[in-house]
């Protein structure tokens, strides 16, 4: 028997292994048990422990079985109290018969919490404990949510509709995204975004990371704002290649897939050519794809920086349109309200640290129970296995947000070279005026763009869904050097998109902006050398100016002249 052992261990994380709890399962080795039975029990188990931390409590039960640490104790009631077939292990297992002895007191213990909660019934208790009805009731959590679950139906293998009576079936439509916010964490209840087609906001903690849909990749976890881009790009058959020209982990490139895999015609071609510097990333990039069954119409480029590519190659002469989301600060990522609390209960003396399992018996393999962290109080569980679309980088704000500018631009413009594109979207998940709109009006004003007849996708020209979106560009004074005039900048502020954390619009903090051209000029240069002498960088006096490798990485170089006239092709 190893069930308990094992999940115990795998909550304890001695090694410290990093990772959702998911991963972390089945990325072990010679388990006895199989994955799901352990995360069937972990999940149930932290459901239940805002109940069970009191009642194993008040039956004193880690006082009187100094073999069971506060998890084993958790687990085991669990199961006793709970599960359909009781506690999974033989009659004389040493575990069974350490909670078994207790078994009238716990359920005693368990009939008077369930009628202090208010539920006459077992099944009225355990309907509002999936609910997440008790949730309130963890200090935590008391404030409403302020960021629902976004669930995006991909549309290449199945629609909305299929899915809202599949997976969705049995799930109450909601009136307004209020409405979800308001409900609890785990109501069966969902929104249809009104901006975004095929999207929709559910309660943070329904998790469904264990259904049929989300494994085979028929519905992707991404945030509303994220889905921005590829929908602002509005990649139509006759324009050509796309490409995404920093991918991973692909929650946009299967997006542009499904737009484009929706509207192209048989006979016609249209490929989404994704790009992804990072290997480790990559793979991360060809899992997605391929479980979204985006791989007929997704090529991916992994481990290819797109800063190496050559715009006016025959390789991407059909190229039309590019994603650009590349790595910025990640300030406005929100820190993700589905993370499960298992509330442990604390061990003899109060302190829930000094309870150690007794030593003196020989222990069983997996059973790593000693461990610090299986003392803890509470566990926080992050069920989630979504790979996050950025990393927020370290170091100094100010710094950062100069180098990662930077190289913004710098890639900006690098797309801005292809010969035939004719749309871009550049987006980032920060909040800072210096990657968003600084960097577009920098863009704006570059030679590439002025050479290259591009300009911004004003907010008449721009899909209905973000045409309405009411959160716009922002202007900061004094950190961009900016040549165009007040209608021109009031133009390119009502044509950014913003999206802010922490409001009652559920998103994450966003920027999104998309530039056009009517008709393409062959004759843009391909060197980022002129153009990177254009680079006045933003107005720091230090006489010095932060600039960004390929890596976003901070480097020095030498301070341009502000006042230096600027160059062009034909000068
Ligand atoms: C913000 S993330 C992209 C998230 C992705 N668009 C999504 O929605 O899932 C930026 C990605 O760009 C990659 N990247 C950065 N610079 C790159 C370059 N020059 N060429 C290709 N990929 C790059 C990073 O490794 C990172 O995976």
């Amino acid at each position: 028997m190893s069930l308990y052992y094992e999940a115990a261990a795998i909550l304890a994380n001695s090694d410290n292994i990093g990772g959702s709890l998911k991963s972390r399962i089945y990325k072990k080795k010679d388990l006895k048990s199989t994955p799901a039975q352990i995360f069937a029990l972990i999940a149930e188990s932290s459901k239940w422990s805002v109940v069970l931390k009191p009642v194993i409590e008040r039956c004193a039960l880690l006082v009187a079985e100094k073999k069971l640490t506060p998890i084993l104790a958790l687990l085991l009631s669990h199961d006793l109290l709970l599960a359909k077939n009781g506690v999974a292990a033989p009659a004389n297992h040493v575990l069974k018969l350490a909670i078994t002895r207790h078994k009238a007191r716990l359920s005693a213990e368990f009939t008077k919490a369930r009628i202090q909660h208010g539920h006459a019934t077992l099944d009225a208790f355990k309907q509002a404990v999936n609910n997440g009805e008790l949730d309130r009731e963890d200090g935590a959590t008391q404030k409403i949510s302020r960021h629902p679950r976004w669930v995006r139906v991909n549309t290449i293998k199945g629609t909305l509709e299929k899915q809202l009576s599949t997976t969705f079936a049995g799930f109450k439509k909601a009136d307004s995204l209020r409405d979800v916010l308001l409900a609890p964490k785990r109501a069966k209840t969902y929104y249809e975004d009104p901006n975004i087609p095929n999207l929709l906001a559910l309660p943070s903690r329904i998790d469904l990371s264990r259904s049929p849909a989300y494994t085979a990749g028929q519905i992707i976890f991404q945030d509303k704002a994220s889905c921005f881009p590829a929908y602002l790009l509005d990649p139509q058959p006759g324009d050509g290649d796309v490409i995404d020209a920093t991918a991973a982990p692909g929650n946009k490139t299967t997006h542009l897939a499904a737009i484009v895999s929706s509207k192209i015609q048989p006979g016609q071609e249209q490929r989404v050519i994704a790009f992804e510097r990072d290997k480790g990333r990559t793979i991360t990039l060809q899992k997605m794809v391929k479980l979204a069954s985006a791989d007929g119409v997704v090529q991916v480029k992994g481990s290819s920086d797109f800063l190496a590519t050559k715009p006016g190659s025959d390789e991407f002469e059909n190229v039309g349109a590019i994603l650009l989301d590349p790595s910025c600060s990640g300030t406005g990522i929100v820190g993700r309200d589905d993370a499960i609390k298992m509330h442990l209960p604390e061990a003899p003396g109060g302190k829930a640290s000094s309870q150690k399992p007794d030593k003196t018996k020989k222990r069983k393999r997996g059973d790593e129970t000693s461990d610090p962290s299986d003392a803890a109080a509470t566990l926080s569980l992050d069920f989630d296995e979504s790979t996050p679309e950025e990393t927020p980088i370290d170091g100094k704000l100010s710094e950062r947000l100069a180098a990662l500018s930077t190289f913004q631009l710098h890639i900006l413009t690098h797309a801005m070279r292809f010969t035939n594109a004719h749309k871009i979207t550049y987006s980032t998940c920060s909040i800072h005026f210096e990657e968003n709109e600084g960097v577009v009006f920098q863009a704006l004003a570059s030679s590439v763009a002025i050479e290259g007849g591009w300009r911004i996708l004003r907010r008449e020209e721009q899909v209905d869904g973000l045409k309405s979106w009411q959160r716009r560009g922002v202007w900061e004074d004094d950190k961009v050097g900016c040549e165009l005039d007040d209608s021109a900048k009031k133009e390119a502020l009502d044509a950014c998109i913003r999206c802010e954390k922490d409001t009652d619009e559920g998103t994450m903090g966003f920027f999104v902006a998309g530039f056009v051209r009517d008709d393409t000029i062959p004759q843009v240069r391909e060197t980022a050398v002129e153009d990177a002498e254009e680079w006045n960088g933003f107005s720091d006096d230090d006489g010095g100016e932060k600039a960004a490798d390929a890596n976003g990485t901070a480097v020095e170089q030498p301070r341009k002249n502000k006042n230096k006239k600027r160059k062009t092709a034909r000068d």
